[in-house]
């Protein structure tokens, strides 16, 4: 019976190895060994590649392994019946103890790849991953389960492959079943469950011994939106028990609000390595991007990634609110020159152009570190180059997770302006109070309306994160969550009962 497990344990180790037949040697990573920076790295990947043998045919394959062999002995240059192909190229970067770190980028550009390199089920052609503490993997989806077996028989059967006695798994059963949540399903073979029932049960074993760093691959991709949630929940308590976290992950709304940091892979390269932000937008570019462009935005993005230190958010005030002193509740608006968005995606200009988008005091001072509760204007001009029709302005201001806050259309939502001309220049003014709690926002800009024969409204330019802005509490943090409502409260005590 053949078995190759998804949900796996692995232990301390450096794995260095060599490539194609050259020998491959492991070795106990031992902790007096490291040195004490290495002490806080969970995860060390240094220069590691994969390279696989690609044969045209099954029959290039048997050629392979005689026709050398052959071919040496009668004394000829030995042939190659493959090409090489590069699956990942070069990755280094390092994973600190209690990180939770993303990776994202298209299909085939590396990233399970990277992942089994890490949890040591695939070996490096060259380059070394040192690991540190134990793994829980959720890799491919269901090819570890036994299909034969039923779901409360692979529980112990993982459980065990992930170390535990029979008896502890036996004490936390109901604890996994709770978790998994699939009824009766679990007495049934799990080739008779959905790809979501296996989800549900691979993620509760895996999660139930508390891993020290817990590698994802997409599995989450397949529940049901519950029970994502509920996987959320538990990955939060993993982190914040210190767990190191590395996940794949299409799905950026999930790697901006989950990850401390992601990593873009493309064409087995890492490209980006940064906040999740700024790596999901070069990865949605890379998305968009024709074919013909993808070589561009390979050196746009590297050359981002040169750079993206000097925008760290470290260089500006910071979110805290912790702060109450004097000196916090005198601070006033201000602009700090390298507060920019590097999330900015600028679409097509499809007869219009918005110019200068930026926030101003109502004294017309461009600031871009705003306090809580003043009044603000978000303004940009916009320049027509064709008449159009039925025209709207727009702004929208979003969070560092992309949670849509507040917006407004002008003339309104239900108002448009009849017609413009090709040369006629608006400037757009929208005047708001910032009742935004401390941390870092955005605005998105954009002018929708018909152009030539068209009836369809449709966006004639549009800004995303076209500007940055972190908001300073006015004096001590006021409220709780995203919106500063001004709740004013009152509490009556009731008279003492006798
Ligand atoms: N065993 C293999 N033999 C040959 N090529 C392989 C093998 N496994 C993966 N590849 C190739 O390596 C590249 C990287 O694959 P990988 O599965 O790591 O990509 P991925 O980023 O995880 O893709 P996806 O988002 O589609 O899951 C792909 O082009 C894939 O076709």
């Amino acid at each position: 019976m053949s078995y190759s497990p998804f949900v796996s344990l692995f232990s301390k180790k450096d794995i260095s190895l060599g490539r194609g037949d050259e020998p491959l040697s492991e070795t106990a990573f031992n902790e007096q060994d490291l040195t004490p920076d290495l002490k806080d790295i969970a995860i060390r990947a240094t220069h590691l590649s994969k390279c696989y043998q690609i044969y045209k045919a099954p029959s290039a394959r048997l050629k392979q392994f005689i026709m050398p062999r052959f071919q040496r002995v009668v004394r000829m240059r030995p042939k190659q019946y493959y090409r090489d192909f590069w699956a990942l190229r070069n990755i280094s970067f390092e994973v600190r103890r209690g990180e939770t770190v993303g990776i994202v980028g298209r299909n085939g550009s590396g990233k399970s790849t990277l992942l089994q390199l890490i949890c040591g089920t695939l070996t490096p052609t060259s380059g070394v991953c040192h690991t540190s503490g134990n793994i829980a993997a959720l890799l491919e989806l269901g090819t570890g389960f036994n299909p034969q077996f039923t779901g409360l028989e692979n529980v112990f059967f993982y459980g065990q492959i992930l170390g535990m006695s029979y008896h502890h798994i036996n004490q936390i059963l109901p604890d996994i079943l709770s978790f998994a949540d699939i009824g009766n399903f679990i007495h049934q073979p799990v080739k008779t469950y959905s790809s979501g029932m296996v989800m549900r049960l691979a993620f509760a074993v895996s999660v139930s011994r508390e891993p020290e760093i817990f590698v994802v691959d997409e599995a989450l991709a397949v529940g049901d939106e519950a029970f994502r949630r509920k996987c959320f929940a538990r990955i939060e308590a993993l982190r914040e028990r210190g767990t190191t976290i590395l996940f794949v992950s299409h799905a950026a709304t999930m790697v901006i609000e989950l990850c401390d940091r992601a990593l873009l892979l493309d064409s087995g390269e890492l490209l980006y390595d940064g906040p999740p932000k700024e790596t999901i937008t070069h990865y949605h570019k890379l998305i968009f991007a024709p074919p013909e462009n993808i070589s561009k935005l390979h050196r746009e993005i590297r050359k981002a990634a040169e750079s993206a230190s000097i925008a760290s958010p470290d260089n500006f005030p910071s979110d805290s609110t912790a702060d109450t002193s004097s000196e916090k509740k005198e601070i006033q608006p201000q602009y700090v020159e390298g507060l920019v968005s590097q999330s900015r995606i600028d679409y097509d200009q499809l007869g219009a152009a918005i110019v200068d988008p930026r926030i101003e005091t109502l004294d017309e001072e461009r600031v871009n570190i705003l306090i809580a509760m003043q009044e603000y204007r978000y303004c940009y001009q916009v320049k027509f180059f064709q008449n159009a029709r039925r025209i709207q302005f727009g702004m929208l201001i979003k969070n560092i997770s992309g949670v849509e806050i507040g917006g407004a259309l002008h003339p309104s939502l239900f108002e448009h302006i009849d017609s413009v001309m090709a040369g006629e220049e608006f400037q757009v003014s929208f005047k708001f109070r910032c009742q935004l709690n401390p941390g870092t926002y955005f605005f998105n800009s954009g002018i929708q309306g018909l152009t030539g024969v068209d009836s369809k409204k449709t966006y004639l330019h549009r800004i995303i994160d076209a500007v940055m802005f972190k908001v300073q509490p006015y004096r001590e943090r006021e409220a709780t969550a995203i919106v500063n409502f001004d709740i004013s409260s009152i509490t009556t005590r009731n008279k003492k009962l006798k």
